[in-house]
């Protein structure tokens, strides 16, 4: 009824035989022979008079040999393919039908009924899929008959005919196992004496067989009731077979045909064949050249939240110095070598993992390669691409967008993935040890399908970083899962490392993370909320930054560290004035202008507009800087009209625990804010009604940030 069968090499061959004779022997395997003859010959007796159903059997050939036919991206190859078919048509009686085709990168969107039903349409006793574009040999071209509508070229990827025909077909094969099959055919098909003796014709309008290579444009999804077909549109047929041959396999079409998506059902197997965990050790690495906050981040991540659960979480911090595929190769490695290790978890520097079941969602789903699905916010960034276009690039595959927004969930194989993802430890060591290690110079590129790489290795970039691991991509699949939300991927085209701490300047680039980590967390819930008043007239507060926002703040200050007084003459000041010099740093001089403007309109804006209601501010504010206030340096600040219509004064540590003394009185009301709380912002008014003095500190630094905004 149509489905998938997937093999984890190139060279399985899948043999349908639908049995439409009137044979009462059923050819399958030997052990359930005997058993199988009994039953079937009551059932196909029942069947055939009632229900005039077709009986299969199915043969893989080939599996678990040595694939010696060659690899097309490098020369014609496939004889094998021939070799085997040969020998297993010796045993096949003569009344079969038998359907002959590739298997990793096949998929059934129907099953044998159309079929047989469209095949004995043809009139013929053996049909070639027809391709669009000619090969091994395009000087042939010449003697291909020509055809009104429709492909005219042979592949040899899938056929079917009955069995002497096909033994008629390859009796005079006798080429090696890198002879090309797919040449053999054609020279068949092309001479006009043998195409009539065999009977043989092409599908040329893909009524059977869909050929993708050269093609993909014609061929859409078509959903129905419960399930899904592929159409070609350029025929307006229903092929049964969909091949996803050359460089495109079928890694789109595959995740919905016949039933694996559907609108009605979702992903139908997504939650099957579910990995039981236990006991697991995973091997997992980082890569990538962290600043000290990111690493910080991923460290607290694991040990705050996993870590009793995940013992060998090794991270390689940046104080090694190392680039992110040097990383990724030493995790790739460490994992190899020891023999415990079943899962190799890859994450490089911009993935932001929140979803604590993270690994165990991955693992449950026993994927050879699987990676959770993380996008950029707002974005159609994410960590896999849809589809790949006939070189090997980015392709936007028709589902791409549903599935980025989760409109679609499920389990989806794509044809490359990047920055995050789990491999099988067993498919590291077994299929990659061997010998097939590619690099290749393109950073993003990790892991590719190995004909994206083959297209790269073949137009010679240079290749010394990252190693590509050839065999994981002949035939093992990889997939991206949205069952889950599981984080974000941080945008660092942009990300400057010439700060303390670079991620504060992060709120244009990255706004979701960055209010995670700065803005206090009780900010929206005061939104929501009434604003808190203090014991002054139109003098309000709320929190705003987090404790961490306030720390990076004052370092960052410190670390610039040309405190000075300003005043009237202070060259730093442009368009607005102090009336009472500070000691203090402007936000012009670390750089952090547009950002702390940014600030101002995203968390200030609008808790002035719940204050004043009707006004609305664009939060022009020349004047942005954090005070110091010491002892014996700077104590206090004289009473003073500030050159604003409303002032934020947001406390950057605590009373008492950093500082002596301190706080804000306003003189009119003879009333004052003695412990700002850290992370909070005062809001009031800043001329004629509020003449207010920075009050003196006794002990310790005290740090303030200050803005003038205006109007
Ligand atoms: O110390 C305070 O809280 C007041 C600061 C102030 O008024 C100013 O910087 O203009
Ligand atoms: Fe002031």
């Amino acid at each position: 009824d149509g489905g998938c069968l997937r093999f984890n090499s190139d060279y399985v061959l899948l043999t349908w035989q639908p049995l439409i004779s009137t044979s009462d022997k059923y050819q399958s395997l030997d052990w359930k022979q005997a058993f199988l003859e009994t039953v079937l010959t009551i059932c196909s007796l029942l069947w055939r008079m009632w229900l005039q159903l077709f009986y299969l059997s199915w043969k893989v050939l080939g599996n678990g040999d040595t694939w010696n036919g060659g690899d097309y991206m490098t020369a014609p190859g496939g004889g094998q393919k021939v070799n085997l078919l040969k020998a297993a048509l010796q045993n096949m009686e003569e009344d079969k039908v038998v359907l002959f085709i590739d298997s990793y990168d096949v998929v059934f969107a129907s099953g044998p009924k159309e079929l047989l039903k469209k095949f004995q349409q043809t009139n013929h006793k053996v049909v070639f899929s027809a391709e669009t574009l000619i090969w091994p040999d395009r000087h042939l071209e010449d003697k291909y008959p020509h055809v009104r509508e429709g492909k005219r070229f042979l592949g040899s990827g899938g056929f079917i005919g009955y069995v002497p025909n096909l033994k008629e077909m390859v009796s005079d094969w006798s080429g090696k196992d890198n002879d090309s099959d797919q040449l053999f055919f054609t020279k068949i098909y092309i001479n006009p004496e043998k195409r009539k003796s065999i009977n043989i014709t092409l599908d040329n309008k893909c009524r059977m067989f869909q050929n993708l290579y050269g093609s993909l444009d014609e061929v859409v999804l078509k959903f129905e009731d419960g399930r899904v077909r592929a159409r070609n549109v350029l025929y307006d047929t229903l092929p049964v077979i969909v091949h996803g041959n050359g460089p495109t396999k079928i890694n789109y079409l595959g995740n919905y045909i016949p039933k694996v998506w559907t609108f009605e059902t979702g992903c139908s197997g997504c939650l099957e064949d579910l990995r039981p965990l236990s006991g697991l050790k995973v091997g997992c690495s980082f890569n990538g050249k962290y600043s000290g906050d990111t690493v910080m981040y991923i460290e607290e991540y694991f040990e705050s939240d996993h870590g009793t659960d995940y013992l060998d979480v090794k991270v390689i911090g940046p104080e090694e110095n190392i680039d992110r595929e040097t990383s990724r190769n030493l995790g790739f490695e460490m994992c190899r070598q020891d023999k415990d290790c079943e899962y190799f978890f890859s994450v490089d520097i911009e993935v932001v993992l929140k979803n604590k079941d993270t690994l165990k969602i991955l693992i449950e789903q026993n994927e050879p390669v699987i990676a959770p699905m993380i996008t950029r916010e707002g974005r159609l960034w994410t960590n896999f691409w849809g589809a790949l276009s006939a070189d090997g690039y980015y392709a936007r595959s028709e589902d791409y967008v549903d599935i980025v927004q989760r409109r679609r969930v499920g389990v989806w194989n794509v044809p490359y993935l990047t920055k995050v993802y789990m491999v099988k430890a067993s498919v590291l060591r077994e299929e990659l040890s061997a010998n097939d290690l590619f690099s290749f110079g393109n950073m993003d590129m990790d892991m590719a399908f190995c004909h994206n790489v083959r297209n790269k290795v073949s137009i010679g970039k240079p290749f010394e970083k990252c190693f590509i691991l050839n065999s994981v991509c002949q035939g093992v699949f990889m997939y991206v899962t949205n069952m889950h939300t599981f984080g974000r991927l941080l945008s660092t085209e942009n990300y400057q490392m010439t700060h303390l701490h670079n991620d504060l300047w992060q709120i244009f680039e990255n706004p979701m993370d960055w209010e995670e980590r700065y803005i206090h967390e009780n900010y929206t819930k005061i939104m929501r909320d009434k604003l808190i008043e203090t014991p002054c007239p139109d003098v309000y507060w709320f929190p705003i930054l987090s404790v961490t926002g306030c720390d990076h703040i004052v370092e960052e200050m410190e670390n610039f560290g040309q405190w000075s007084g300003g005043g009237n003459t202070d060259t730093r000041i442009q368009g607005g004035y102090e009336n009472v010099p500070t000691i203090d740093i402007h936000m012009t001089q670390i750089n952090y202008q547009k950002e702390w403007h940014k600030i101002l309109l995203d968390y200030v804006a609008p808790i002035t507009e719940k204050m004043y209601p009707g006004y609305y501010t664009k939060c022009t504010s020349h004047l942005n800087f954090v005070v110091r206030y010491k002892p014996d340096e700077q104590p206090l600040l004289t009473p003073h009209h500030d050159a604003s219509t409303f002032t934020i004064n947001i406390a950057l540590n605590s009373k008492d625990t950093d500082y002596q003394g301190g706080g804000c009185r306003f003189l009119r009301y003879n009333c004052s804010v003695e412990a700002p709380r850290k992370g909070w912002a005062l809001m009031h008014p800043g001329r004629l009604t509020h003449y207010h003095e920075g009050l003196r500190v006794t002990a310790g630094t005290r740090y303030i940030a200050v803005s003038f905004v205006d109007p």
